[in-house]
């Protein structure tokens, strides 16, 4: 499997993910969403260099152009809550894309255990298709392999790019085992080396669905 980390190269993709992980900037919720979203448009960015492209004749107001379209039909997933501002990001670029919706959460048996659920997926067919998997948070892997299985019921994706904005060194070597190594590409803003006793990221960013959002109960 191949990983492609953004922050083993400058860009202003190192600006976002600072304002993303910055306890004095993260709590101004419209930025914080527009964060995710801003990587979400640079990863669309640099995943569409890797696709495959046809040659159509476009007829401008004075000839014909031979213009290069995109040859491959993407399909963008996301893992809801956190997912969303993410995937509106790959939406921007990936605009003939279609989607797919997974719900995944957290169930806590006790104060350090839990257990991933999915409830809710709506997704179209997927064989064939290049799959990317959007979710800014890669912790301890379960929830992008439960989602990325229940999205399997609904098709064979040639291609997956699992898409992330921090991953654990856990998650990189899990979705490592777990997805097809042939065709599965990891791209992700940043890798951190620890993860928590209640599975957060460290250093991190902290909870992205509840600084998305706000706080839950
Ligand atoms: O790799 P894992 O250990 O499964 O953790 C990662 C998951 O945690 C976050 O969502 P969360 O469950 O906090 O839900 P939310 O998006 O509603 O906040 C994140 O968006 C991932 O989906
Ligand atoms: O660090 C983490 C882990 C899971 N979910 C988050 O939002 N953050
Ligand atoms: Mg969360």
């Amino acid at each position: 499997m191949e990983v492609i980390n953004f922050a083993d190269q400058p860009s202003l993709v190192s600006q976002y993910m600072s304002e993303l992980r910055d306890v004095n900037v993260q709590n101004d919720m419209l930025r914080f969403r527009r964060n995710l979203e801003r990587i979400g448009e640079i990863m669309a960015f640099e995943i569409s260099k890797r696709m495959r492209y046809k040659t159509v004749d476009v007829t401008t107001p004075l000839a014909v152009a031979p213009c290069q379209i995109l040859d491959e039909q993407v399909v963008l997933a996301t893992i809801f809550r956190a997912g969303i501002p993410f995937h509106k990001g790959f939406l921007d670029y990936f605009d003939h894309a279609q989607n797919a919706f997974v719900s995944a959460y957290r169930k806590y048996r006790e104060k350090e255990n839990f257990d991933v659920f999915i409830e809710y997926i709506a997704s179209p067919k997927l064989d064939g298709k290049t799959l990317i998997i959007a979710d800014p948070m890669l912790a301890t892997g379960a929830s992008m392999e439960l989602s990325y299985r229940a999205l399997l019921t609904k098709g064979e994706p040639a291609h997956v790019h699992v898409a992330s904005i921090i991953a654990s060194k856990k998650a990189v070597d899990y979705v490592r085992e777990t997805f097809p190594a042939d065709k599965t590409t990891l791209w992700v803003g940043a890798i951190d080396d620890v993860i928590n006793e209640h599975s957060y990221i460290v250093p991190g960013l902290g909870d992205a669905g509840d600084l998305a959002y706000g706080i839950k109960e």
